[in-house]
């Protein structure tokens, strides 16, 4: 299927999801992400999620990281709308957040953190295919920062649902994804 195929199904899918569901998935999901050994990491970054698209909620393991090790830090982002470009800040506990015209919350401002530090970056999507390609909301945030991390920053996809087998019309400028975490599975795509 083409990506505006695959963005329109799991859009609708998405947002016919019940409460229960929802909590349920990001309760596996969360579930996922605690098995990996995450010491070692200086950096992760991660998106915080836009509730009304019933995107998967990142908070709690950001708590989670935050409390077993507390040496990490926390980058979000904000997002520039007039060129699709995001600036990447420490999720510090000072730092004011406000919601943006899409809902996602994003710090004011704050110490900027460049690409080139991150080890992890978690990534939303709305789904992605069995070789890490992903579809998102279109606008190419994801691909235009992803290719300013090193090569060895591990792209973890954050998923609802499982992969599908194959986007007909990938892009060369799409970067694939290392892992993909969904609620009842870890996939190593490398
Ligand atoms: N949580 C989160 N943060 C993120 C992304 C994301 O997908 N999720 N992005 C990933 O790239 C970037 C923001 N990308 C976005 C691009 C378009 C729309 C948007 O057009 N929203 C419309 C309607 C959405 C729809 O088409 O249904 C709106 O809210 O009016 C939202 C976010 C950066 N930060
Ligand atoms: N590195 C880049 N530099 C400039 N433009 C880019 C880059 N990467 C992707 N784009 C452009 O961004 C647009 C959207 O790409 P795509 O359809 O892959 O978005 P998406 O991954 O679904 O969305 P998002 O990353 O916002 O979640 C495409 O027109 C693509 O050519």
């Amino acid at each position: 299927m083409t990506k505006a195929e695959l963005r329109r199904n799991y859009k609708r899918k998405r947002s016919l999801l019940s409460e229960a569901q929802i909590s349920s998935f990001n309760a596996g999901i969360l579930n996922q992400l605690l098995q990996f050994d995450w010491s070692g990491n200086h950096y992760i970054h991660t998106f915080l999620p836009i509730v009304g698209q019933n995107e998967p909620d990142m908070w709690s393991f950001i708590t989670n990281i935050r409390v077993y090790y507390p040496d990490i830090h926390i980058v979000i982002s904000r997002s520039e709308l007039k060129d699709h470009a995001m600036k990447h800040f420490l999720l510090a506990d000072n730092v004011l957040l406000e919601e943006n015209v899409w809902g996602i919350v994003e710090p004011v401002d704050g110490e900027t953190v460049a690409e080139t530090l991150l080890d992890v970056v978690l990534v939303p999507l709305l789904i992605v295919d069995k070789a890490g390609n992903r579809v998102g909301y279109g606008k190419g945030f994801y691909d235009r920062f992803l290719a300013k991390c090193r090569p060895d920053c591990k792209k973890i996809g954050i998923s609802l649902f499982a992969p599908v087998e194959k986007i007909d019309d990938v892009d060369p400028l799409d970067i694939p994804l290392d892992i993909v975490v969904t609620p009842n599975l870890t996939y190593i795509i490398s």
